[in-house]
């Protein structure tokens, strides 16, 4: 290989949540999840790749800091089942199999933040080096969830289905895309940053001390998620958004329901979560119709769901009810016209200011993709910034 490979790979959000493995080393999980491939245009992984016999030794950079592979179990596995695809594919004695690998990469938005950095960040790194050896196949989403397990829904545009599966090695734990980004291209997300400077649980130890301890869990697996997930199945396939709101919003809550059921319990959501979803749930209420969700992650930070046609009405209450000191542009990103707006259509009195850091509007897009503007020189040298 004598030229760098550089891709970028979206963030996916789920709403059927995964939660919870019934293997920590290969990353299966309990439950089905389903998730929504958000725009890369906005938010992104971006990881440029180049190998070869002149590259000294395997290397990671990550948002310009040296990562170390050795320590990192989950970053070896990558790199490890990603030379057994190339001996499957090329040969057992393939030379490009021991060639070093360098990889640079770098998020456009903040990283371990609660905003699903991992999952963008392994599909990227699977991706990157799949194209890098010509090794596109249904192979890569079961090595990115290796890496991190929600990661391998990010190796899909649109909506995607993971199957929990039942094989002891995983082979039947893969996603699937249930529909393209184009099957319902009025579908907006809004991500409210909160502020926040507690530090959590990980996600891999709260699912962990959930499997352990929660009574619910075992409710939530056997009974809700198998019925939730043909429901929102049906919903997306239907564009009912009446019903894949409603579906998201409960099993959030349910979801974190079973953080509070965990001993000791997790606790992700804050006052500013909570006001957000009486919020939504007072808007609805006013509309007389569900226009909105809301889904939260293992953080205090907000993922709403609205169609375009309604998206002008809500974000002209949203920012009356949770005001901002700060200019315009850097309050309120990506695809949204900016304040003032004027109209204020039910008129919810306005919370403090500055209860969220900012308000991101993105869209569905259609998975990771290569580029041509690359971290890494043909060297092997990492770009200067200019
Ligand atoms: N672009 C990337 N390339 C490789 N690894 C990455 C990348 N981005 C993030 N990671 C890995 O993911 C880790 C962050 O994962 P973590 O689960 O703590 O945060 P998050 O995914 O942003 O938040 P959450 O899982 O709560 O949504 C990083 O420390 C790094 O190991
Ligand atoms: C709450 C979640 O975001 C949990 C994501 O967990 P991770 O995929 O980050 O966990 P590991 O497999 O241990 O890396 C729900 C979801 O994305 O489905």
């Amino acid at each position: 290989m004598d030229k760098v490979v550089t891709c970028v790979a979206p963030v996916n959000i789920a709403t059927i949540k995964y939660w919870g493995k019934r293997d920590e080393h290969l990353i299966l999980p309990l439950n089905d999840s389903v998730s929504l491939t958000l725009d890369c245009d906005q938010m992104h992984a971006k990881t440029s790749v180049i190998a070869g016999p002149f590259i000294d030794e395997d290397s990671v950079w990550l948002n310009g800091q040296i990562m170390s592979i050795e320590t990192n179990e989950r970053l070896k596995k990558c790199f490890h089942l990603i030379r057994n695809l190339i001996k499957i594919r090329k040969g057992e004695n393939s030379q490009e199999s021991k060639w070093n690998i360098r990889v640079c990469s770098e998020n456009n938005f903040p990283t371990a933040a609660g905003l699903a950095s991992s999952a963008a960040g392994y599909a990227c790194l699977v991706y990157t080096l799949a194209n890098a050896f010509g090794l596109l196949d249904e192979d890569l989403p079961s090595i990115a969830r290796q890496g991190s397990g929600s990661a391998c829904r990010s190796i899909y545009g649109g909506f995607v289905h993971w199957k929990a599966g039942i094989d002891e090695l995983g082979s039947d734990s893969t996603a699937i895309q249930i529909a393209a980004d184009t099957h319902w291209p009025e579908m907006r997300i809004i991500i409210l940053v909160v502020n926040d400077s507690q530090k959590k649980t990980s996600s891999t130890v709260g699912m962990k001390q959930a499997v352990e301890t929660s009574e619910l869990l075992k409710y939530r697996v056997q009974k809700c998620v198998p019925e939730r997930t043909k429901g929102i199945i049906q919903a997306i396939t239907d564009k009912n958004f009446e019903k894949f709101a409603e579906i998201t919003m409960r099993d959030s809550n349910q979801f974190h329901a079973v953080c509070l059921d965990t001993y000791p319990p997790c606790v992700y959501l804050n006052q500013v979560s909570h006001d957000i979803i009486s919020f939504v749930h007072d808007y609805n209420k006013a509309v007389g119709k569900i226009k909105v969700s809301y889904t939260f992650d293992a953080g205090p930070n907000a993922f709403l769901f609205i169609q375009q046609n309604d998206l002008n009405l809500f974000m002209s209450e949203l920012v009356n009810v949770f005001p901002s000191e700060q200019p315009n542009s850097s309050y309120l990103r990506g695809i949204v016209s900016t304040l003032p707006y004027e109209v204020k259509p039910f008129g919810f009195k306005p919370k403090d200011k500055d209860l969220l850091k900012y308000i991101m509007v993105t869209k569905l897009g259609s998975g990771p993709r290569c580029v041509n503007d690359h971290l890494l020189n043909d060297d092997g040298t990492l770009k200067s910034k200019q």
